[in-house]
């Protein structure tokens, strides 16, 4: 991510450059403003008329520096955003699917929402806007300089309690927000469980204990919240009295100097101004060097979360399956499991062979199927795929070659067109082919638009039958070489089941390994054979 970040620089710079520019030229109005006021009190009238067209012209050039920029410091920060973003969406989706199923993915949705406001906020914008400050504390210095250079000392001063007052601070709120992330990892996880268990809160009357336990949870937050602002503010305080100590110190000097007749009217209008200027960037470098300081584990943390624990190599490219897969003394057993769940289990399947897992409930039925996907690798012996250890096997050709119907059916916002190819391209007839044998021709014939009509909503406006026959004629227009089922009848009528099931066993070129409880005596004769799952396969 800090890679990342680096790669962000010239468009820092850009930013800063033009804010730079736009902050000379704010410095040069002021100390010309003032030269003018001095020329009018000395009546210097003809001097004054000569100066007028310059400063004008300064003070216009403002208005398009002052939009130009809003615009460049605006693309960096939409360019930072959307960089981290995409990177870390990329990184998740790198992430191993065992490793990604183990964990609780609401702490990704924290970190794409809570984490990368905060980053942006803290990091992002404060990074510019401590340059910008410091820029415009510059062009306060110098405006000082031009009457004094002793000022330059007091500026000094003021910059070094600045700097260790946002030292100071930065430790204890480090730990603060570090605590306030986490809460708000368990909070989204939270909230994504009240909501997706919406129908069961309503038909057993949860919504007591439900408000009840969002309001502890969202006070929690509120509460660390509330201590960060109290340890900002008490520093923040500290911090004004001093500040205001060294600029009340800044406006004696120069009144005495005025009073010595060493300084005009218009150099002590320069002073408070230059004073004025430096000030408000240093509350804002001590506001937001902290957080800065503090965005440094949030990064660390954020990276935790993208990081597969599994590191092992995958070397055996494969582009075909040719003849047929092999457990080999294969055992199988969850990490937090005490016993395995599959043990002993020795079996082949062949190429284009079509064959049925049943099996008592808990048996393993979903556990072979997981270690048939590579899901997960086995504890003890091997998977052989044509003679290849499946787990030194590159997981993305495997992927190539398998083709799955889950339970759970995942359907995009989009076309019924764009459901069933992937975004890949099929000529119509590939479509045509795979519509049929789904059983989806009716379906598409009835669509007000045909195959370009949208589906909502993961298939809200459509039946779970409807949608399971859309994953079966995915798997079968993507060509899987090896097409693994887990109960992808079950939401279908017995007729239509038994159709689907017919077509797909008299697929030639492909291998079915189907987990079903839903068994007909007509197809279960079409599987070349039928494997019982009860912790070994036999
Ligand atoms: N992610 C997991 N972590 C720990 N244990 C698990 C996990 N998934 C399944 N198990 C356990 O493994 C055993 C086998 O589960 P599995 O889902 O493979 O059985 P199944 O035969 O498919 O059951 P069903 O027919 O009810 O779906 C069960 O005891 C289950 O509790």
């Amino acid at each position: 991510m800090v890679k990342k970040l680096l790669k962000l620089v010239p468009y820092l710079i850009l930013a800063l450059v033009i804010t730079g520019f736009n902050s000379f030229l704010d410095g040069l109005t002021n100390i010309r403003m003032t030269r003018l006021l001095d020329l009018a009190i000395n009546g210097q009238t003809r001097e004054l008329k000569s100066q007028i067209p310059g400063m004008l012209v300064i003070a216009f050039a403002l208005v398009p520096m002052g939009i130009l920029v809003g615009i460049v410091s605006n693309f960096y920060k939409r360019k930072a955003n959307s960089t981290l973003k995409q990177y870390y969406l990329t990184k998740v989706f790198n992430k191993n699917i065992a490793e990604f199923q183990k964990e609780n993915n609401a702490k990704y949705l924290s970190a794409m929402t809570n984490d990368f406001n905060t980053l942006e906020t803290n990091l992002i914008t404060g990074i510019y806007s401590v340059f910008e400050s410091v820029m415009t504390f510059i062009v306060g210095i110098w405006m000082l300089s031009t009457v004094d250079t002793r000022m330059i000392i007091l500026a000094v001063i003021l910059i070094l309690i600045n700097l260790v007052i946002s030292m100071i601070a930065s430790k204890p709120s480090k730990k603060a927000h570090k605590e306030r992330s986490d809460m708000f990892d368990a909070y989204t996880s939270y909230i994504k469980e009240i909501l997706s268990a919406f129908h069961i809160v309503k038909n057993y009357n949860l919504q007591q204990k439900v408000n009840e336990d969002y309001n502890k949870k969202s006070e929690e937050i509120q509460q660390k919240g509330f201590i960060i602002e109290r340890m900002l503010s008490f520093v923040m305080s500290l911090e004004n009295f001093l500040m205001n100590g060294a600029i009340f110190g800044m406006y004696i000097l120069i009144g005495y100097f005025s009073v010595k007749g060493s300084v005009s009217v218009g150099e002590v209008l320069l002073v408070i101004n230059g004073v004025q200027k430096m000030a408000w960037p240093l509350f804002n470098i001590s506001e937001n060097l902290p957080k800065i300081f503090t965005s440094g584990d949030l990064i660390k943390k954020i990276e935790k979360t993208l990081k597969n624990t599994d590191t092992y190599v995958e070397s055996v490219s494969l582009p075909d399956f040719n003849e047929e897969i092999e457990f080999k003394n294969v055992e199988f057993g969850y990490d937090d499991s005490e016993e395995p769940v599959l043990t002993d289990i020795n079996f082949k399947i062949k190429k284009n062979g079509k064959y049925l897992v049943v099996g008592p409930s808990g048996g393993g039925k979903s556990t072979l199927l997981k270690l048939f996907r590579k899901y997960f690798n086995p504890t003890k012996g091997m998977i052989l795929i044509d003679g290849n250890n499946l787990k030194d096997v590159i997981r993305e050709d495997y992927y190539k070659l398998i083709g799955n119907i889950e339970q759970q059916v995942f359907i995009f916002e989009d076309t019924v067109r764009n459901n069933l190819t992937l975004y890949k391209d099929y000529s119509e007839e590939e479509i045509e082919a795979a519509i049929e044998a789904a059983g989806l021709t009716e379906f598409v014939k009835q669509l007000p638009n045909g195959l370009d009509t949208v589906i909502y909503d993961n298939g809200r406006n459509i039946s779970g039958g409807e949608r399971s026959r859309i994953v079966i004629a995915r798997a079968l227009l993507n060509k899987a070489k090896i097409l693994l089922m887990d109960e992808a009848f079950a939401s279908l009528d017995m007729e239509r089941a038994r159709e689907i099931e017919k077509t797909i066993l008299n697929l030639k070129d492909i291998t079915v390994i189907n987990v079903s409880h839903v068994i007909f005596k007509d197809t279960k004769k079409l599987y070349d054979k039928v494997f019982t799952v009860k912790k070994t396969v036999y």
